[in-house]
């Protein structure tokens, strides 16, 4: 990139760019728009709503504060009519930043120990869904991901919560694992892992976001994870790195969050670059967006920033998305030519 006018046509570029997004929590991405709404239900909570207030408060000395804040957030989520407009609104902020398909990270144990009916919400997800693609034309898919510091309680509750017939949403894709990774070893969940993917779901552990590279080989080995949420230590093991390009297995890469939960210090530093020469599929996302001051149009300008990349390089990026997706292959193709043709479109003289 070369002037400032370079720089615009790219944010233009990126903000009409078709998309998918792979690693976004939930709660995570209630935007002050939604924590208003949901506050107005429930005055007494101690979130604030003012947007400068919310900015101020979603400011985080470290991971282990992000996640109590991240928790109080969740407190605000309290009926499944909650839950129907979070996720509702959720998917209308992504389709205003051209998102096409969305993998949600839910964790439902966390509303479920909270009181709310297990059956309601899992209508109330697939209610929004269904008006969300509908309506915005959003299709979105369910990652219900374990809280490990919750412990094995929260697992075995997240992996009926997953499996069973009676409560299994349709949406759901995958098999997740979040939270503080420090003190949570990742073995400890290999049988409920296994569970999940006998019944079908993909496996998509965080991993390597606070801690060292053995915590993905830990996910790889014994969680069988298919992609890596973060995965940023991996850029320590050169051998990691090979065997996830040579399984390409994806990154979920979200940079904006790993400066603002303090993982990284700076986004020069960011091991994205690392990724990329030793031919990882690297993934672009905004995991908790407005909580980090970001949105996915945001993550790519920053990746296109990291990376040097120009139209053609966002749209790979982009495509590198669709691939590690787990769209069906008709939807995979019908994106990635989306994308290409808008690339395309876009670069006609
Ligand atoms: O809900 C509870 O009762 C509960 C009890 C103990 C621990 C927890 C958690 O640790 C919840 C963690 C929560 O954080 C979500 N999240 C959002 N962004 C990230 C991230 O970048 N890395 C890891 N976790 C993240 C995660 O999905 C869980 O919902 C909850
Ligand atoms: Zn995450």
């Amino acid at each position: 990139m070369t002037d400032h006018r370079d720089a615009r046509d790219l944010h233009a570029f990126i903000a009409g760019l078709p998309k998918a997004e792979l690693h976004v929590h939930h709660v995570g991405s209630a935007s002050p728009r939604i924590v208003s709404a949901l506050a107005a239900r429930h005055p007494d909570s101690r979130v604030p709503t003012d947007p400068e207030a919310l900015a101020d408060y979603f400011t985080f000395t470290d991971f282990a504060h992000f996640i109590e804040v991240y928790l109080s957030v969740v407190d605000l989520v309290r009926t499944p009519e909650d839950v129907r407009l979070l996720t509702y609104e959720v998917a209308r902020d992504m389709a205003r930043q051209q998102v096409r398909y969305a993998e949600l990270t839910i964790t439902p144990y966390s509303s479920t120990r909270r009181g709310i009916d297990e059956l309601a919400f899992m209508e109330a997800i697939e209610d929004a869904r269904k008006a969300a693609e509908a309506e915005f034309g959003v299709v979105l898919r369910w990652c219900f991901d374990i809280p490990g510091e919750a412990g094995l309680e929260a697992a075995e509750e997240t992996v009926r919560l997953a499996t069973e017939d009676r409560v299994r949403p349709e949406g759901l894709v995958s098999f997740g694992l979040g939270g503080p990774e420090i003190g949570v070893p990742r073995p400890q969940f290999k049988p409920y892992f296994d569970r999940a993917i006998a019944a079908g779901l993909r496996s998509v552990p965080h991993a390597g976001e606070t801690t060292g590279p053995e915590t993905v080989w830990d996910a790889l080995n014994d969680l069988r994870a298919e992609r890596i949420g973060h995965g940023t230590s991996s850029a320590r093991d050169p051998k990691l790195l090979a065997h996830l390009a040579e399984h390409r297995i994806a990154l979920e890469v979200c940079p904006t969050s790993n400066i603002a939960t303090r993982a990284v210090r700076t986004l020069d530093e960011h091991p994205i670059k690392e990724f990329t020469r030793a031919g990882v599929l690297v993934t672009i996302n905004s995991d908790d967006p407005p909580m980090f001051g970001t949105d996915l149009n945001n993550e790519y300008a920053v990746a296109a920033r990291l990376l040097d990349l120009d139209e053609l390089g966002l749209a790979a990026l982009a495509k590198n998305a669709v691939e590690a997706s787990f769209l069906d292959p008709a939807g995979k193709t019908r994106l990635a030519e989306e994308i290409d043709t808008y690339a395309s479109t876009w670069l006609a003289p």
